[in-house]
Order: C-alpha cells, then structure tokens, then sequence
C-alpha cells in the first residue's frame, strides 16, 4: 500500500459515507427484497444478520477495497505466520496458534512452536485432570473442592466468561472463585470461606509483575502459612509467561504451567490461563473451545472478503467510528451467561485499538476505538435502552441470543428471543408520534444480531475468535498496532509513587498537580487513622 492508495481508498469511503447521511435503511430493505438474506452469514454455528446497518453495496465496495489498499491480506498472513506484527515489543501474536490442530510448523526465530504449544496443552489438560480426579491433594490428602484464581484483565476475564457461558458443564465438585483487583474486601470475603485443606490458588500473571495479582498472591499465602501446619506449597500453582520471576518468589519448577511470550493477555484464554475453565469444564471442553476458535481462524483465513464474519464486523467497526463519528458501540448479550461477554470485549478492542497514533508513532487523525459497553439485553431494556432509542447519539448495537429448544422454563426462552429481535425492530423501524414528540422514536438505527443455536463450547470459542479477528481487522485499517498497551503504564508508575508518598515515604523528585497533592495529603490522613 501506498499512503497515497490509502488516502485514496479512505477518500472514496468518505464520500460513501457523505452520500449516505440521508439513507434510510427501511428504504434499502425496500430497494433490495434480498437484502435481509444476501447480509446474514452462517459461519462456525453462528447465524449473523448484518443486513440493519446503513451500508448500501457501494459502500460496502468501498470499504472493501479500503481493505486492499490496507493490504489486510498481507497483514492477516503475516498474523497467522508468526510474523513480529507487534512491531513496537519486536514479537509476533500468534494465539492463532494455541488452537491450531494441523501439522504444518510455524517458526519463530526459526524454531517452530507447535511442539512446545502441544506440550502446554497437555500440561493444562494433565493438570485440569489430576484436580478433578482426586490425583492431586492439597497438604493433607484432601481433595481440592475450591480454586481460587488470582489474576486481573486478560489473566481474569477470559476463564472467568468461558466458566459463566458453559456453566451447565462444570462440575459441581470444585468451585471456581476469581479475585482480581486490590479492593482488600472480596479477597478477605474469600479466604473467611474457604476451607484452606481443599483449596488450591492459581497465580495467572503473564507478566508475575502485575502489582493486584501479586499482592493477592501475598495475602493468600500468608492466610495459607496461617491455616495449615505444613505444605503450603501445594496449595499455590503459578501460571506465567515470566516463570523467572515466579522462581525468584519461591515458586517450585512443577509449581509453575508456562505459556508463552508471544501470547497478549487479552488474547491468553486459548493458553495456560485458560486453567480456571479447565478445570471448572474438564480438559475435552476446553479442547472444544479451542477447537471452534480454530474453525473461526480457518473461516477468516480462507473466506471471500464480502462474506468473511469478522472483517465485514471490523469494516463496519471502522465504518461507524471513524466516517460517521459514531463514539461508542454497545453489545447486548440476551443471555445471563454472557454477562461478562461485554467487558471481555471491552479489554480486547479497547486495549488493543484505543491509540492515537499509527504502528510508526504518527499521530492519527480519525477516531479509532469507540468506547465498548454493554450488559445483559434484558436488564438493559429496564436500565438503558431509552438512550439507545432516543438519544441523540447513534449508538450501533450488537445483540446475541441462543435459541435453543424453549424447554428450561417453558415459554421464557420464547419471550426472550421475541424481546431480542423486538428491540433489533424497533431500532430500524422507530416510532413516528407526530401529535406527542416525546414519544417519537427516531429509529434507522443500526444493529448486528447474532443468534447461537445454544452454548456450545465451540460455538463460545468461535464467537470469541471473531471477536478477536474483527479487533484485528478494524486496527489494520486504522493502521495502528493492536498488541501493544503502552497507555496503562503511566497509572502504575504514578500509582507506585503515591503507594509510598501514602505510607510516609519521601519520594526523590516526586512533583504532584495541586489537586493530586491536596487528595493525597487528605488521604494520606484518613489511611493513617
Ligand atoms: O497477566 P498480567 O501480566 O498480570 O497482566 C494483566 C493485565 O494487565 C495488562 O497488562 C494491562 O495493565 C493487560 O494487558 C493484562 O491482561
């Protein structure tokens, strides 16, 4: 691609979108009575209507060649190859091949990793076995009824939604707790009910330097020293791609699962930190969630561009942010065990997308990233929906419901999926009151509607993988580079800083904003108390 191809291709896109301020999409269904079909997608399970947005075929062309001239092709290729894409930490992405089953190598600084990456998923799977079968104890010879998983962002979110989502599958003889954040009080709410004897900890960091996961780690082992008489040890596993440093905290060689560099935290569920789910599930399932992930990466490798799921997903994610200013997007899972579906994608498109300059450092001048947001369809429509109706801001929204046989509770099933495709309805169609402006509702609303036959292992696992490619996609066009986070380091260097300004410690050079100075002289005197 030539910057001048680009900007080209960014230009025919933009006038797209110019002669489409008017359009209504009722107006397109009308023009075209193939429209509903020839936009919705069957790909891996999922069934995906794509025909509600304010596209018309021409700008779909447009957006198109915009990728072309993008050269995602190339891009794309150089993902799946184990090219250092990353090119700001010089190292490839390559979760692809975490659930990659063929036998073709892929190299990486000339050595091919699938061996190590088959070595990793038996060590997951041996594991996940020897808790759930009794073969590992804890100190005393007790079985473990209790995991504790301390971990935060991608070492959290992924295993924490797969255990939710399948829920109907996990066993009921361990439980499965998930602490994250440095709040003191879910942790200590924790240990008051855990029966040390049958509880094992999983430290997930992939750095082992992630100031919450660490402190966590601290405070349980000191509960743990406190409870058993000996053996703490086997209490505590460390799954990290820094397995150095998890040595140097007294971690044991079989004390510790690797997995490896090339693996972003968002991106970890499909390696070792995908043990939660593991064990929660059993090996074979998360084998299946990897292998509906693979079958979603074959589908977005291999599909025709105009009917490729998450590049049309990420061209329209690039669509609505950067040509109509549309500033944040939001997912409606109707499905309770797709509660945290919203924030799993939050941290997968936010942090990988939200930046403000290009894979070369240049500043960009178009909107990336909208804000991502969202929650459970239903206890959305009672919360904010009044917002997406009539607000004044478009807000394109993403809903998903399984519609499996109606048989849990006859009738409910029913009356969900008709209140997920009524609210799809009403934000295409709208409400015209001319006598009561008030109750007008403006609709020509654009909408993504996703429907699962049920949860699956392997559809969660293909519907997380689309998730995954429509982030990539969208940030190929916006040029930047999706596997870096740079924008959370300052937080935690300041955060380090005033950690010790708060318990009395002069800091050499520490300067401070007026404002920050005044709360941390307030605080600093609360805490004290
Ligand atoms: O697994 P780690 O290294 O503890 O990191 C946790 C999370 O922190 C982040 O680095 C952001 O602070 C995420 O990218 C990551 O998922």
């Amino acid at each position: 691609m030539t910057p001048a191809q680009f900007s080209s291709a960014w230009q025919t896109v933009a006038a797209a979108r110019t002669r489409l301020a008017g359009c209504r999409m009722t107006d397109l269904f009308a023009a075209d009575p193939q429209r509903a079909a020839r936009l919705t997608l069957d790909v891996a399970g999922l069934h995906v209507d794509l025909s509600k947005h304010l596209l018309d075929d021409a700008a779909l062309a447009a957006l198109l060649a915009l990728a072309e001239a993008a050269e995602l092709p190339r891009w794309r290729t150089a993902l799946f190859a184990g090219e250092p894409i990353n090119n700001s930490e010089g190292r490839p992405a390559l979760h692809t091949a975490l659930r990659d089953a063929s036998p073709e190598p892929i190299l990486v600084n000339g050595q091919d990793i699938k061996p190590g990456v088959a070595a990793m998923r038996r060590q997951i799977a041996d594991l996940a076995d020897a808790v759930r079968s009794g073969r590992r104890v804890g100190a005393s010879g007790q079985r473990f009824t209790r995991v504790v998983n301390l971990g935060i962002g991608g070492s959290y979110w992924g295993p924490a939604l797969a255990l939710e989502a399948l829920h109907e599958l996990a066993t009921p003889d361990i439980r499965i707790d998930f602490v994250s954040n440095v709040d003191p009080a879910p942790l200590k709410r924790l240990l008051a009910q855990c029966e040390p004897e049958r509880t094992l900890f999983l430290v997930s960091s992939k750095s082992f330097g992630t100031t919450e996961t660490l402190y966590n780690y601290q405070a349980a082992r000191a509960f743990m020293t406190g409870q058993l008489a000996e053996g703490v040890d086997r209490h505590f596993v460390a799954v990290t791609a820094s397995p150095d440093k998890a040595r140097a905290l007294g971690f044991a060689h079989d004390a510790i699962v690797t997995f490896p560099e090339w693996v972003g935290g968002r991106y970890s569920l499909w390696s070792a930190i995908g043990l939660p789910a593991a064990i929660g599930l059993g090996a074979q399932c998360f084998a299946q969630l990897l292998e509906g992930a693979a079958a979603m990466d074959r589908h977005f490798l291999s599909a025709p561009p105009a009917h490729n799921l998450p590049l049309l997903l990420g061209l329209l994610d690039v669509w609505y942010a950067s040509f109509w200013g549309f500033g944040s997007r939001a997912l409606l899972p109707y499905d309770q065990g797709l509660r945290l579906l919203p924030t799993y994608v939050q941290q997968l498109a936010m942090e990988s997308d939200g930046k403000g300059v290009d894979r070369d450092g240049q500043p960009l001048d178009y909107p990336t990233c909208p804000v991502i947001w969202g929650g459970n369809g239903n206890d959305g429509e009672h919360t904010f929906y009044q917002l997406l109706h009539q607000g004044p801001a478009t807000i394109p929204a993403e809903f998903l419901v399984c519609t499996r046989p109606d048989v849990e509770l006859p009738g409910h099933r029913q009356r969900l999926v008709a209140q997920c495709l009524a609210q799809a309805e009403a934000l295409l169609t709208g409400f015209d009151a001319p006598d009561k402006p008030h109750a007008r509702c403006p609709g020509n609303r654009p909408s993504t509607m996703f429907l699962l036959p049920g949860m699956t292992p392997q559809l969660l696992g293909a519907l997380l993988a689309c998730h995954e490619h429509r982030t990539f996609t969208s940030g190929v066009l916006w040029r930047v580079n999706p596997f870096d986070q740079f924008g959370v380091e300052l937080g935690k260097r300041l955060a380090g800083t005033l950690e010790r300004e708060l318990g009395g410690q002069g800091v050499p050079g520490a300067a401070h904003d007026a404002s920050t100075a005044a709360l941390l002289d307030s605080a600093r005197g609360r805490l004290g108390d």
